[in-house]
């Protein structure tokens, strides 16, 4: 069995596994009706027949006859069928929907599942899985050949089936089980054809995927108010507009080829061959006919043979529903086995206060232990044999040029992926022991390019802990924490106001406001049972000040919590109780700022270098811009003191040995360099 065929049974199996979950017997009664709906056209056949052979007799005995009694009574029951099948067609179109609707709300969940239940990110970040996520969730959203249409497209098919197969006894009795056959076999050889040809333009459309992705990238870059204005100011709009005609045709050239080719040869061939049997059919039936075959078994047999013969056409309530529906939903199914999805336990407080009791706090250090890891599909190690300690309730900065793995680090430390070798340990235990789940409700993680959700502030704190959502008083105090207070107050709704401006009442935050934000996320988690914090370059969007602020609080802020700190910036990081230098994926000095600093090795170059730059600035006293005005007084003192004390420093691996980051040009005339002076 071909790999394609397995996945289309396996598909087929779990769609119609799907149905009994629709509730109220809905597919039952959808089932039934087809049933009958497919009884309905032959019965109209036979009785119209009857009608036709009843003719004579009636027009001979004139309307007060029997005959004519007859006649009316056979006119009536098949106009009573044709009414009948005319009243239940809307009905089955709107429980088609009806069904359709369900199942995909049913496939939305798988989708979310697998999606959100994946343990890692991986499957994320591989090219072939986001295809298949996203080709099936691109037909569920437009839901017109989505895997529900699929599943009632073939219900549908009952339908025609049942029509079919009383057409063909039909004939067999009437006429001749011989032509029977042949009509039966006509009208498969030729539906083979059109679901063949089907099935093979559905697949071009998978094909051109890519190029379909690229069209809507491009636009949704036109359209989408990300690229608005450098497209303005570089002026590449004409660029655009001509990069999207390209790429519109790129992906429409070959569905059109495929369109032509597949569709229209095996249509002439099928049609020919189909034209031939009902040539032969009809052929068959006028001889009979002419000798002596009884009016209404003729009338019978030949309406029942061109009925049969209409039923090899395009079903457009089945066809191409199934063929790129089911596609679709085998697309999921490579997701779902790419994914692994664990089941998602519900968030309330109780599985939160089981989860810490499964998985303790770090109370004495985490270590990596030769770890070995390597993304997926790529052959070059991020690290090979890193040993590196945190220790517990400590803060340990990590400091690296770009690239050199601090991200990475902290992706394992969250088992967003986990190291191909070695062990990453907490107090001992190994976290691939822990259940995913319960190893990060002990983290508070913000990552450089942190979540801006469109939702409450209040909401967008509360994530951090969110069977804790409700915890208004513990929002407000992470806010308050971060320096938020009177920025979120100012708001048209407070803490309630939605985060984004095209959202009734909404309001937007500048970049370092939302930095904050994701700060008081980070302290909200800590406040709720997480104890390991995790801050990616949690300052690079704020003013010098808002950063300043912020460390001066942070040893408060984090107290008791084992904090892992990565920043550019050495006036950050010399705070740190130990800093670890990273280059190339190995740990090459770690200790405190002064004993790295008498170490004289490749810490002390860095700060020497930057203690250089920052002395070769020139002005250190720059006044600073508040952005809410919302220091406090005696904060301010100290902060303005310190800022005369701070280093703003970024490394870039382009440099060598080391050059500052054009980000903290800001910095640079505000900063003086007693540390230069301590240095030296
Ligand atoms: N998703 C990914 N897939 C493949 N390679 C990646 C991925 N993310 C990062 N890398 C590579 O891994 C290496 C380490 O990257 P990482 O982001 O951990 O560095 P970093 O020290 O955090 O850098 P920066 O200071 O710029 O944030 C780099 O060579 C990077 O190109």
């Amino acid at each position: 069995m071909t790999e394609r065929l397995r996945l289309y049974l396996a598909a087929l199996r779990s769609i119609l596994r799907l149905m009994p979950r629709t509730g109220a017997g809905l597919p039952l009664l959808l089932g039934t009706l087809y049933f009958i709906q497919g009884l309905l056209p032959v019965a109209f056949v036979l009785g119209t027949g009857v009608v036709l052979g009843r003719v004579p007799a009636a027009v001979a005995g004139g309307p007060d006859s029997a005959a004519w009694s007859a006649l009316t009574r056979a006119f009536i029951a098949s106009a009573g069928v044709f009414v009948l099948q005319q009243l239940l067609l809307p009905l089955l179109t709107s429980l088609g929907e009806l069904l359709a609707r369900r199942i995909d709300g049913l496939i939305y969940r798988e989708l979310m599942d697998a999606s959100l239940g994946s343990p890692g990110v991986a499957v994320l970040e591989d090219e072939q899985a986001v295809a298949d996520l996203r080709s099936a969730a691109s037909e569920l959203e437009f839901a017109v050949q989505s895997p529900g249409q699929a599943c009632a497209g073939l219900l549908a098919l009952l339908n025609r089936t049942v029509q079919l197969l009383g057409y063909v006894v039909v004939i067999g009795v009437v006429f001749n089980w011989l032509a029977a056959l042949g009509v039966a076999a006509a009208v498969l050889v030729f539906r083979y054809g059109q679901t063949r040809g089907l099935n093979r333009y559905a697949e071009a459309r998978v094909q051109s995927d890519g190029a379909r992705r690229k069209a809507e990238y491009l636009r949704s870059v036109a359209a989408g108010p990300g690229a608005a204005k450098e497209i303005r100011v570089f002026g590449l709009a004409g660029w655009l507009i001509e990069q999207m005609r390209e790429a519109t045709l790129e992906f429409l050239g070959p569905v059109w080829a495929a369109r032509r080719r597949i569709l229209l040869k095996p249509f002439i061939g099928y049609t020919l061959w189909g034209l031939c049997a009902t040539v032969f059919a009809l052929v068959l039936l006028g001889r009979h006919g002419a000798h002596g075959l009884a009016l209404t078994r003729f009338a019978i047999a030949a309406q029942a043979t061109l009925g049969a013969l209409r039923l090899s056409e395009y079903y457009p309530e089945a066809d191409l529903q199934i063929a790129i529906g089911m596609r679709a939903y085998e697309a999921l199914h490579r997701f779902q086995a790419a994914a692994g999805a664990v089941p998602q336990r519900a968030a309330t407080a109780t599985a939160a206060a089981e989860r810490a009791e499964r998985c303790p706090a770090p109370t004495e250090a985490i270590r990596f232990e030769n770890v070995r890891f390597a993304y997926p599909g790529s052959d070059r190690p991020v690290f090979d044999g890193l040993d590196l300690t945190i220790p517990a309730g400590k803060c340990t900065a990590l400091v690296g040029v770009n690239g050199s793995g601090k991200t990475t680090l902290v992706k394992l430390l969250a088992r967003l992926y986990d190291p191909d070798g070695g062990a990453i340990r907490s107090d001992g235990a190994d976290v691939r022991g822990y259940e995913h789940q319960d190893w990060r409700s002990r983290l508070a993680v913000i990552f450089q390019d942190f979540a801006r959700y469109e939702v409450s502030a209040a909401d967008n704190i509360g994530y951090g802990a969110i069977e804790q959502l409700e915890d208004r008083t513990g929002q407000r105090a992470a806010a308050e924490a971060v320096g938020l207070t009177e920025t979120l107050d100012r708001l048209p709704r407070g803490l309630e106001t939605p985060m984004a401006r095209h959202l009734p009442g909404g309001a937007d935050l500048s970049g370092g406001q939302w930095q904050r934000l994701a700060l008081a996320r980070a302290l909200f988690a800590l406040r709720h049972g997480a104890s390991v914090l995790v801050l990616d370059e949690p300052t690079a969007s704020m003013d010098v000040r808002a950063e300043t602020r912020f460390y001066h609080q942070f040893a408060r802020l984090a107290e008791g919590a084992t904090t892992v700190l990565i920043s550019h910036r050495f006036a950050t990081v010399r705070h740190a109780d130990h800093i670890v230098v990273l280059e190339h994926g190995r740990v090459i000095e770690q200790g405190d700022h002064a004993s790295l600093l008498a170490l004289d090795g490749r810490y002390a170059t860095l700060f020497r270098l930057q203690a250089d730059r920052m002395a070769g600035s020139g002005d250190a006293g720059d006044p600073v811009d508040l952005d809410d005005g919302e220091l406090e007084s005696d904060l301010d003192a100290e902060v303005d003191a310190d800022l005369n004390a701070d280093l703003d420093v970024g490394l870039d691996e382009d440099s060598d040995p080391f050059t500052a980051s054009t980000d903290t040009a800001h910095a640079a005339g505000r900063a003086t360099a007693p540390e230069k002076t301590e240095v030296a």
